[in-house]
Order: structure tokens, then C-alpha cells, then sequence
């Protein structure tokens, strides 16, 4: 498969590539090869995740593009700059990183911690302080609860939220994240990437992010890039390409046998495929969905409600409703190629 065709296809000249990565390889002194051959475009304000099972090169990947490990073949650019020749600590500045075990400084408190790149960029305490609570607040931390408090006084979940607003504190376009959400436990993990969702829906950062969850992977990723061992680059797309069209076998067992249920989650409902109101009585609809809902969600009101067709709501508009036979149209249709539309 040829993964660079599917890669600047994927890209579809949509956005501009913030990072690109182009050919990259690293293979350690004692021979191991952690990455081969690599090429990923990751768009302006595009979250990228990579999967994919235990040392199949993710974090290696992740730690090149700001330079905490040297390729040994290709060139990283950002912003059509190659990393190699920038300065790493003024590169590291301009990437937010944020890590599964925080790295917090265990003897500050929260918002010392978050003031520390303000400070080092010669911001004043007194603009630090002001930038680390609009950063707490951001994260959904209290200032007033938890701004003096050390890193051993706050839950798994809030130490994660410190570490995601220290990474923000210099504003900075890229961000990389290393199982960011990986030391909670689940109910608070999707709390936390829902929470992130959120937060980057308002930012826009340009997010490459290192999972080996693919749940993770597919709620949160605008692409997914699943690895396989060897640092081979095994598939790159949406998460209803991956789930609908896995490329190849290794793919469609990492993404699992309920890779079907699954891309009820990742499809969004499609207008053009609702059918008209005519006809329906109000009785019969199970509880509207909103326009905005995804495929899951409308069959879960079909399915609670017991009826076998639910509404769909444009705001206060009823605009058509959808049936069992209507999601599984939208599931085929979210796969089909543009180009092989009827005019
Ligand atoms: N300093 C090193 N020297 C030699 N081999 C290394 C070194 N660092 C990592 N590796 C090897 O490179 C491969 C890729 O490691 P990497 O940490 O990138 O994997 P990963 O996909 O992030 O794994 P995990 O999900 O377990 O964190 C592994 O086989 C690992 O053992």
C-alpha cells in the first residue's frame, strides 16, 4: 500500500502541513529500528493520533519531532522549517509536551508549576500567576482550591489536568502528548479526553498524540496512524476509514471484531440520507436526535425507545427521520469515495 499517496490524500490540500514528517527512520545504537521510513502530514490545527501495540515506535516518533531523539534518516519540518536546524530549546518551546506520568515538580505548588515556561520566557510574576489561573480554569481546575496545593495533594485526573495547562502555558501552536490520559482510571479518562475535546475545539492546536488504546485513538483523532511492530506505518486515516476499511488484516484485528458497533460512533448522521416526516406519527418516533448526533446516538434512542425509527432535529425543527435501514445506508455511504458519487 502505497501509505504516502493515502497520507497527502488524507491531507486532501484541506489545511496546510504544520508538521511533516518525510521519510524519518530511527534506529538505535544496539540495532534496534524503532521507526522505518516514515512520512505523516499533520495539518494546521489537526489532531493526529498514533497507535498501535506496545514498541512499534510511537513515543520515538513523538520525541523526534521536538528533538528529544535524533532521526537517523529523513527531516521533520514544522511550519516548513526543519527541526534539525532550529535551536531545541527555543524548538521546545514552541511545542507544548505533555506526558503520562506529568513530570510535575513535586515541591511546587500547582501554580508554580503551570508559571514556570511564562517565567522562563521573561513574563512577569505578576502576568505568570495571571496566565497560570486563566490556565486552571481552562482545564477545569479552581484556582481557590487548588492553585496552593502540592502535586501529592490532588487526584490522578487533576494532576493530568496541571500537566495539560503547564503544556498550554506558553501558548503554543504544536502540542504532543504521550498517553496523556494513560494513569486513570476509565470513567475519569473519557471525562478527561471529552474535556480536551472540548478545550481544542476552542484552541485549534496542531495535536500529535502517542496511544496504545484504540478507543482513544478513534474518539479523539481527527486521522489515526496505526503502527505496527517494526515502526511501519500499517494504515493512516479517518476513524470511519479505519474502522469501515481497515487496509489490511494486521489493522483489522488491532482495531478489533466490533469494529462495526464501533463506527456507529465515529459517523455522523448524514441529511442528505434521512427520510421525510410524511407519514410518521409523533407516537411512533422515539425521542428526536439532534442533526449533530452521531450514529450510535440515534440508534441508542431507537433502541431505549423501542421504536424502529427516530427523529432528527435541526434546532427546533424536526427535518426528517432516520431508521434502522437509514444508519446502515449513512454507515455504507460515510465509506464511499467522493469521486465515485453520481453526478
Ligand atoms: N534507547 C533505546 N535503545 C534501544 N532501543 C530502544 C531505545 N528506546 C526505545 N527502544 C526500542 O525501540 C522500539 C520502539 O520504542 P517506543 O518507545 O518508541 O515504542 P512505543 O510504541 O512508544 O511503545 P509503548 O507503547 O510500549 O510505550 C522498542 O522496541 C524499544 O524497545
Amino acid at each position: 500500500m502505497d501509505v504516502t499517496a493515502q497520507a497527502e490524500a488524507a491531507q486532501g490540500g484541506e489545511r496546510p502541513a504544520m508538521i511533516r514528517l518525510t521519510g524519518v527512520g530511527k534506529t538505535y545504537p544496539d540495532g534496534t529500528t524503532a521507526v522505518h521510513d516514515l512520512d505523516l502530514a499533520v495539518g494546521a490545527g489537526e489532531l493526529v493520533v498514533l497507535v498501535g501495540p506496545s514498541g512499534c515506535g510511537k513515543s520515538t516518533t513523538l520525541k523526534m519531532i521536538n528533538r528529544l531523539i535524533e532521526p537517523t534518516t529523513g527531516t521533520i519540518e514544522i511550519d516548513g522549517r526543519d527541526v534539525m536546524s532550529q535551536d531545541p530549546v527555543a524548538l521546545r518551546r514552541e511545542i507544548g509536551y505533555v506526558i503520562q506520568q506529568v513530570g510535575l515538580f513535586p515541591h511546587q505548588r500547582v501554580e508554580a508549576n503551570v508559571m514556570t515556561v511564562p517565567l522562563l520566557l521573561g513574563e512577569s510574576r505578576a502576568t505568570a500567576r495571571e496566565r497560570a489561573h486563566e490556565l486552571m480554569e481552562l482545564v477545569g481546575l479552581d484556582v481557590e482550591t487548588y492553585a496552593r496545593r502540592y502535586p501529592h495533594q490532588l487526584s490522578g485526573g487533576q494532576r493530568q489536568r496541571v500537566g495539560v495547562a503547564r503544556a498550554l502555558a506558553a501558548n503554543p501552536p504544536v502540542l504532543l502528548m504521550d498517553e496523556p490520559f494513560g494513569a486513570v482510571d476509565p470513567v475519569v479518562r473519557v471525562r478527561l479526553q471529552d474535556e480536551f475535546l472540548r478545550l481544542q475545539r476552542e484552541l485549534g492546536k496542531t495535536v500529535v498524540m502517542v496511544t496504545h488504546d484504540i478507543d482513544e485513538a478513534v474518539r479523539m483523532g481527527d486521522r489515526v496512524a496505526v503502527f505496527a511492530t517494526g515502526g511501519r506505518l500499517a494504515q493512516l486515516g479517518t476513524p470511519a476509514e479505519l474502522l469501515g476499511r481497515p487496509a489490511d488484516d494486521f489493522v483489522a484485528d488491532f482495531v478489533g471484531s466490533t469494529r462495526g458497533l464501533r463506527r456507529l460512533a465515529v459517523t455522523p448522521i448524514d441529511p442528505a440520507l434521512l427520510e421525510p416526516m410524511d407519514g410518521v406519527a409523533a407516537g411512533d418516533l422515539a425521542a428526536a436526535v439532534d442533526l449533530d448526533s452521531s450514529l450510535e446516538e440515534a440508534l441508542a434512542a431507537m433502541l431505549r425507545d423501542d421504536r424502529a425509527v427516530v427523529g432528527v432535529r435541526d434546532g427546533a425543527r424536526f427535518v426528517g427521520v432516520l431508521t434502522p435501514n437509514g444508519v446502515h445506508r449513512a454507515l455504507r455511504a460515510s465509506l464511499r469515495d467522493p469521486a465515485e458519487e453520481p453526478a
